[in-house]
């Protein structure tokens, strides 16, 4: 060691230096790390250079420096060069590696607490601060327990007993923030092995926000009232709330992955379920009311809100219908409405519901081209009542005439009540005026039965005015208008009465009426009688047959032809009775005559239309035939039809042939005057005609009238039926019929109708004749002719 530093030689005895230098390089090795600590690579890297030059230079003998003797001071310098930059770089590693764990643990997402054995914190990242909402070296040193609810510290000490026995705990905590407030976390926490607790904290506010949300949309979805059907991008339904069972009847099981439409009760139409969708399309949205069905199969409405749920992409993942069942709404609606439009007291319709009615009758009619009447109601001095049994007496009376009211129309008239003790009946499609008074008959009539209020028994009466549209008017106002007037005419008559806003009609129809009226009590009381007619043989002159003819002895009208009697009897059920009445009295008197000693004779009965059409024609003929035991000489009784029969009667040939099979013959009676053919005839069951007078009444100066009879009896002949000329009331006109080849005739000329005894004698007196052939015609009548045959005699 011949060198030596100066410096060191003063302060190291030589003989130590000389012991320690070989290993004094060593000392650098510090600067080297302190270098590559806090300066990095580099700066480790530069100063390993440097102390290996330093101990170079130091501590290499200068003979030694320049390579002389490469020998042994060469080796410690380069261990010493490869051990920093060894040292360097692994440091350099290590630093990184730290410094990457460091920025991985200040940068976790999660919060990560790192505390020592006592529970007090020796560390904690970047986001363990933002939990706490404090600063790292706020948190280092403090405790654990300082940072939960003091209720949670027996929590605490149990987590951290079975953490000491190598568990990781795993749990939601709630950690004291800096400013008081507390926040949800998850807590995922071991022990290390170095005994230091370290835990990872996650923020969990927003799950347990929606997980809040969830729970309170669970809740809402089962408590809720409404129904709510929830539905895939196919409308099957995934679920459906407890709402939906009580309002549908149909549990989750029994609709899950179904499509809604099971529940469709068929009110709405296709085109209604396409504007829902090409809704729910375009808007993202429908909402409606509609009908729907329940499990039971009962129909009731619902409000239906449908939204359609999309995903993030945009793309539709399903439907969510809410649906309030709105029956009791509908029923309130429908309450209040009725109230609206109701007169509290009788429950009838008022007058808001009555015009608006009467509005829509008018329109109806309008479009129908048919007739409608309006009856106006007012009782008779109601007020009577009033003053005299007091306010709720009158109020019972004016429901029980509601009710009458009701009774006596049709379903399908309404009934209304204005106000005080006026009402009104609607009728819609009036056939005859004369149906229109016949139902005010019946109101006035069922008003009249008495009435019982507070035990006294009370009648009262009313007074009515119709008014008929079109014919009086045809606005609501001016209908209403002629209504009243015509109810205060009805009370200017006298009240209990009605009158038509036409003065003219209320006379008509109610002559029609008395004559209805009377008509019913004439047959009850034997008012009626037959006349009978001769029919002769236009040949022999003798009498051959007779035409029972209807009359009526009225107790102040006298005798009464049937024209004017039978046209009101064919209006109404009565000419049943009546037809009924005439084929009975005439078989009577066939069978009187034939008991009489006389020989049989056609006796030639009337027959309604209206009879044929009621269709009891048959039955009656063929009960009168045995009543009288006539079926041996059935063929003496004929039946007049009218001509029009054939053509307003459909199955006319099925019971024309159904009263030939009861052996009776058939003719058409006043033929020419309507338009059945010639041909149609052919097919008819028929065994004469009957020339309307009128073609008679004009011979022979009318050269139609001629050219007519000529055509008719020669086509009768043709087809092998008998003619019977009627209204013969000149022998000229007998003189033509015969020349024509006519068969029978009837006329004043040769026979009155008369009495059935009269007519008895005169067969008698024939009978007692000789017979005289071709006899010229007589030149009185049979029986004293009492004037032209000026009424239409015939139809019964
Ligand atoms: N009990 C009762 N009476 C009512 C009600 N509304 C109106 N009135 C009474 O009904 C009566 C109507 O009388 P009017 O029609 O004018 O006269 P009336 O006594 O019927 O005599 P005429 O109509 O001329 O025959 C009045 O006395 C009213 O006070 C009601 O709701 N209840």
């Amino acid at each position: 060691m011949s060198v030596a530093p100066p410096l060191l030689a003063v302060l190291l005895q030589w003989s130590l230096w000389s012991v320690i230098r070989p290993y004094v390089w060593f000392l650098f090795y510090p600067a080297v790390f302190v270098s590559s600590w806090f300066g990095g690579r580099v700066a480790g890297l530069h100063a390993t250079a440097l102390s290996a030059l330093l101990v170079w230079y130091l501590f290499i003998p200068p003979e030694l420096r320049f390579f002389k003797d490469a020998g042994a001071p060469v080796v410690p310098v380069l261990v010493f060069l490869a051990m920093g930059v060894v040292f360097t770089f692994s440091h350099e590693r290590m630093r990184r590696s730290e410094q990457r764990l460091r920025d991985l643990f200040d940068q976790a997402g999660h919060g990560i607490f790192v505390a020592d054995l006592d529970g007090r914190y020796v560390d904690v990242n970047r986001a363990a601060c933002r939990l706490l909402g404090a600063r790292r070296e706020d948190i280092v040193g403090k405790a654990i327990a300082d940072f939960i609810p003091s209720t949670d510290l027996p929590r605490l000490e149990e987590a951290k007993r079975r953490m000491l026995h190598g568990e990781t705990h795993v749990a939601d905590w709630n950690l004291r923030r800096n400013d008081g407030s507390y926040l949800p976390v998850e807590v995922s926490a071991k022990i290390l092995a170095d005994g230091q607790w370290q835990a990872f904290v996650q923020d969990i506010s927003d799950r347990r926000r929606v997980e809040a949300q969830l729970s309170q949309a669970a809740a809402v979805f089962d408590s809720t009232m409404e129904a709510i059907i929830v539905t895939d991008s196919e409308a099957r339904i995934v679920n459906v709330n407890n709402a939906f069972t009580s309002m549908t009847g149909y549990t989750a099981d029994e609709v899950l992955g179904r499509n809604p439409s099971f529940q469709q009760s068929g009110r709405q139409d296709a085109r209604f379920y396409g504007r829902l969708w090409s809704s729910l399309t375009a808007t993202g949205q429908w909402q409606g009311e509609l009908w729907n069905r329940r499990k039971g199969g009962e129909l009731f409405p619902v409000w239906e809100s449908i939204s359609v749920v999309r995903d993030a992409a945009g793309a539709v993942s399903g439907y969510v219908s809410i649906l309030t069942d709105i029956t009791r709404l509908k029923q309130a609606e429908e309450r209040l409405r009725h109230l609206a439009n109701h007169d509290p007291l009788t429950g009838l319709p008022n007058r808001l519901l009555f015009v608006s009615s009467l509005q829509q009758s008018i329109e109806r009619a309008k479009r129908h081209r048919t007739r409608m009447a309006l009856i106006f109601i007012d009782l008779d001095r109601f007020k009577l009542v009033n003053d005299s049994m007091g306010h709720a007496a009158g109020d019972e009376l004016l429901k029980e005439v509601g009710h009458r009211l009701k009774k006596v129309v049709r379903a399908e008239d309404v009934v209304c009540r204005l106000g005080g003790d006026e009402f009104t009946v609607v009728i819609e499609d009036v056939a005859r005026v004369d149906d229109v008074a016949t139902l005010a008959q019946k109101i006035i009539s069922s008003l009249a039965l008495p009435i019982l209020l507070e035990g006294r028994e009370l009648v009262v009466s009313a007074s009515l005015g119709i008014a008929l549209y079109p014919e009086d008017a045809e606005g609501v106002d001016e209908l209403s208008r002629a209504a009243d007037a015509a109810m205060y005419r009805a009370k200017e008559q006298g009240r209990n009465t009605f009158e038509f806003y036409t003065a003219e009609i209320t006379d008509s129809v109610r002559e029609q009426l008395a004559m209805e009226m009377d008509l019913r009590a004439a047959l009850e009381r034997n008012e009626l009688t037959l006349h009978y007619q001769p029919q002769f043989d236009l040949s022999t002159m003798s009498v051959t047959g007779v035409e029972a003819l209807l009359r009526w002895q009225h107790p102040k009208l006298g005798l009464l032809m049937p024209d004017r009697f039978v046209p009101v009897a064919e209006q109404t059920s009565l000419i049943n009775a009546l037809g009924a009445w005439v084929l009975q009295r005439a078989c009577a008197q066939l069978r009187a005559w034939v008991d009489a000693g006389l020989e049989p004779i056609r006796m030639a009965i009337n027959v309604s239309g209206r009879q044929v059409m009621y269709d009891h024609l048959v039955a009656s003929v063929g009960g009168a035939l045995e009543q009288y035991s006539l079926q041996d000489i059935a063929a003496c009784v004929e039946l007049e039809l009218t001509e029009s029969v054939l053509q307003t009667v459909e199955p006319s040939a099925e019971i024309l042939n159904r009263l030939r099979s009861l052996g009776v013959r058939i003719a058409i009676d006043d033929f020419g005057v309507g338009y059945s053919s010639l041909g149609m005839l052919r097919h008819l069951p028929i065994d004469a005609l009957k020339i309307d007078r009128s073609f008679i009444r004009n011979m022979p100066d009318d050269v139609n009238a001629n050219a007519i009879v000529k055509a008719v009896i020669s086509m009768a002949h043709a087809l092998g039926l008998r003619v019977v000329a009627e209204g013969v009331e000149t022998a000229v006109q007998l003189e033509c019929l015969r020349e024509l080849g006519c068969d029978d005739i009837q006329g004043f000329l040769l026979g009155i109708p008369m009495p059935a005894g009269e007519f008895q004698g005169l067969l008698q007196a024939a009978a007692a004749a000789p017979t005289h052939g071709q006899e010229a015609p007589p030149s009185r009548p049979v029986a004293g002719l009492d004037g032209p045959n000026v009424t239409q005699d015939a139809r019964l």
